[in-house]
C-alpha cells in the first residue's frame, strides 16, 4: 500500500548544525566481519517494493527534494575537466536552483553538500568557492582502479589535503576483498585514514567489482573498523554502480557497525543516479533503514553529476505547473 511520507523541513540552511564525532575505528575483529551475510533474495525483495511504497507530494516534494540537493557531491570527474568547467560547476553548487525559484519556494542560501574533482582541479575548486563554506572533495588513491604503487597513493592524499581537499574520497583495493585478505584491506584503510589527517575520508568500495553483496557487506565493515568516515558504493566508472540491494546491505552494515561502537558512519551512493524519483527513493530508505539523522549531509550524501538538474528541473514544474527541457539545467 501506498504511503504518504511526513514532512521534512526545507533547505541545509535551516537545519541546526550537528557535529558527529569522527569515526575514529576499532580493532579488527575477523569474527563480525566473517559473521556479516547477505541474503540476496530477501533484499532484492525488500528494494522491489520500496520506489512505489512511499510517495511524497507537493510542498512535501519539494522539501524532499531541497534536502536532496543540500546532500549533493556536485561531481566532474573526467579527462577533459577544465578549470573554467569547475569554475562554471561550482557557481552551480553555490546557486544550485534558479534564483527565481529559490525565492519562490523559500529556499534562498541553499546549497549542495560539497563539489567533487580530480586533485588538478582542487585549487580552482577551492577558489570559486571561497566563503561559501561548501567543502571541496577529492578522489584519491589513483582512482578510479586504485593500482598505483601504495606510497604514491597515500602521497597522493597528502597532496590533496595541501591543496584545500577537506574531504578525500579513496579507492580500497578490490583484489583484498575478492581474495579475502581483510586484514590487507583494514591495514590499507588505515593508512589511508591517517594520510588524510583532518580531512574526512570516504571509502570507495567498487561494489559493482566486489563479486557479492556478502562481500559488499564484509568490505563495508572493515572499512569502518579501519576508520571511515564514510561508506561510498562506486567510482562511477564501474560497469555498474549505486543500486538499491547494494545500499540495502551497505546501510545495514552502518546500522551493525552504530550498535556495536555507537558512532555514525555516513553513507554515499554514487554513480548513475540522475533522476529525482531516484533521489526520493534512497532518502525513503535512508529514512526507513537507519533514521532522520541520516538524512542530513554531514551522514549522507549522493554522487552525483547530472542529478541535481533533474531536481531543479522537477522543482521548476513544482513553481510553475510547467516542465522545462532538460537541456536548460546545465551543470556546467
Ligand atoms: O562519485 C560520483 C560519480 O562519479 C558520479 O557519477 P555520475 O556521473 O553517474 O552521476
Amino acid at each position: 500500500m501506498t504511503q504518504t511520507t511526513s514532512a521534512m523541513t526545507t533547505g541545509a540552511e535551516q537545519l541546526p548544525q550537528v557535529h558527529e564525532p569522527r569515526n575514529e575505528g576499532v580493532p579488527l575483529d575477523l569474527d563480525v566481519v566473517l559473521s556479516a551475510r547477505a541474503n540476496t533474495s530477501a533484499i532484492e525483495r525488500r528494494c522491489a517494493t520500496l520506489p512505489g511504497r512511499r510517495t511524497v507530494k507537493k510542498d512535501y516534494q519539494a522539501a524532499w527534494l531541497a534536502r536532496a540537493i543540500s546532500c549533493i557531491d556536485l561531481t566532474t570527474l573526467a579527462g577533459d575537466d577544465t578549470e573554467a568547467r569547475v569554475r562554471r560547476l561550482c557557481a552551480k553548487a553555490r546557486q544550485p536552483v534558479r534564483a527565481d525559484l529559490l525565492e519562490a519556494l523559500g529556499l534562498e542560501g541553499l546549497t549542495v553538500g560539497a563539489v567533487c574533482v580530480y586533485h588538478d582541479m582542487i585549487p580552482a575548486a577551492v577558489r570559486a568557492l571561497e566563503g561559501s563554506g561548501i567543502p571541496v572533495a577529492a578522489v584519491s588513491t589513483g582512482f578510479p582502479a586504485g593500482l598505483s604503487p601504495f606510497h604514491l597513493r597515500v602521497a597522493e592524499i597528502g597532496e590533496s589535503v595541501k591543496a584545500g581537499a577537506r574531504e578525500i574520497d579513496i579507492v580500497i583495493s578490490r583484489r583484498h576483498v575478492l581474495e579475502g585478505n581483510w586484514r590487507a584491506l583494514y591495514d590499507e584503510m588505515r593508512a589511508f585514514r591517517e594520510a588524510c589527517g583532518e580531512a574526512h575520508v570516504k571509502a570507495i568500495l567498487a561494489t559493482g567489482e566486489l563479486g557479492t553483496l556478502r562481500n559488499v557487506a564484509r568490505a563495508s565493515m572493515v572499512c569502518m573498523m579501519a576508520g571511515a568516515d564514510f561508506i561510498k558504493t562506486s567510482t562511477g566508472k564501474e560497469s555498474v554502480n549505486a543500486t538499491l540491494p547494494v545500499s540495502l546491505v551497505m546501510i545495514r552494515a552502518i546500522r551493525e557497525y552504530q550498535a556495536m561502537t555507537g558512532v555514525k558512519v555516513g553513507y554515499k551512493p554514487a554513480g548513475g543516479i540522475s533522476k529525482a524519483k531516484d533521489a526520493l527513493v534512497y532518502l525513503a530508505l535512508m529514512k526507513e533503514e537507519l533514521g532522520d539523522r541520516w538524512l542530513r549531509p554531514d551522514l549522507f550524501r549522493f554522487g552525483a553529476s547530472s542529478l541535481l538538474g533533474d531536481i531543479e528541473r522537477q522543482l521548476e514544474h513544482h513553481v510553475s505547473g510547467a516542465y522545462s527541457a532538460s537541456w536548460r539545467h546545465a551543470m556546467a
